[in-house]
């Protein structure tokens, strides 16, 4: 395979936002088919960095790099998607199809996969957070592509759907996609993950395999690294 399945390199990027340093050098090699995790607590950086690797936002430094082929190199959820109000979620999908190699039988399909067939006709207005939240899924999921990028996806989602979540997820992997995801609700995405980047304060702390990184502090929840992490920068007594 072409750059041995090499899909993204983010190369010593940083970010700063006037004097204010938001992302300190950052270096990432994500392949095909792998499922990363960008984990922290709040403010730590990790959406900067997505912004920075959808091209959102401009790095301050260092390069980034898809390796793609594909007309739209990848889909992305926002943290958040104002959608206007009065539309329902099958306009909204025929926008976006506009934009994507998409065909009705695909917004069909997505449509129930992200459990909005029975209300795909009414009016976003009237949803409630999660539902907004899934029609933002859905309209990142439309393009066929190689990489998929999701901001906070669990955020407003119930247990059920952060379940069907995983699986959706487990799917793209399966069809050798690959998956990044930011997320400060780490059980949420621990079990899913391949590879995951701890970061705190605008630097990636810790990486790697989730039973490395457990082994290494000898605990069995992310919580915990997450907790000694902050120790070790005496956050924390
Ligand atoms: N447009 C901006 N202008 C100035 N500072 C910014 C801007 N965007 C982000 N920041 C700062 O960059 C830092 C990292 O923010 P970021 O949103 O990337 O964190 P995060 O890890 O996604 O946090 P959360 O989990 O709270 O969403 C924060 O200190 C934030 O205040």
């Amino acid at each position: 395979m072409a750059n041995n399945g090499l899909i993204l390199e983010v190369k010593n990027v940083t970010k700063s936002y006037g004097k204010k340093q938001v992302l300190f050098p950052t270096d990432l090699s994500i392949y095909k088919g792998e499922c990363v995790v960008f984990c922290g607590g709040n403010g730590a950086g990790k959406s900067t960095l997505i912004k920075l690797i959808t091209g959102i936002e401009k790095p301050s430094s260092g390069t980034i790099h898809f390796h793609t082929t594909k007309k739209k190199w990848f889909g992305y959820m926002p943290d958040h998607m104002n959608f206007p109000k009065e539309l329902s979620p099958v306009e909204v999908l025929n926008y976006y199809k506009t934009f994507v190699d998409a065909s009705f039988a695909d917004i069909d399909a997505i449509l129930k996969k992200v459990g909005l067939w029975d209300v795909r006709h009414q009016k976003i207005g009237s949803f409630s957070k999660g539902m907004a939240q899934r029609v933002n899924l859905a309209q990142a999921l439309l393009a066929d592509c190689d990489v998929y990028i999701f901001d906070e996806p669990t955020n407003g989602l119930d247990p059920y759907w952060v379940i069907e979540f995983k699986k959706i997820i487990k799917e793209l992997t399966k069809e050798w996609k690959t998956v990044i995801l930011s997320s400060h609700i780490m059980r949420d995405v621990a079990e899913i993950s391949d590879r995951i980047f701890i970061l705190f304060e605008g630097q990636v702390k810790e990486s790697g395999n989730l039973q490395d990184i457990y082994a290494k502090y000898n605990t069995n929840t992310l919580e915990d690294v997450f907790l000694k992490l902050l120790e070790k920068a005496n956050i924390v007594a």
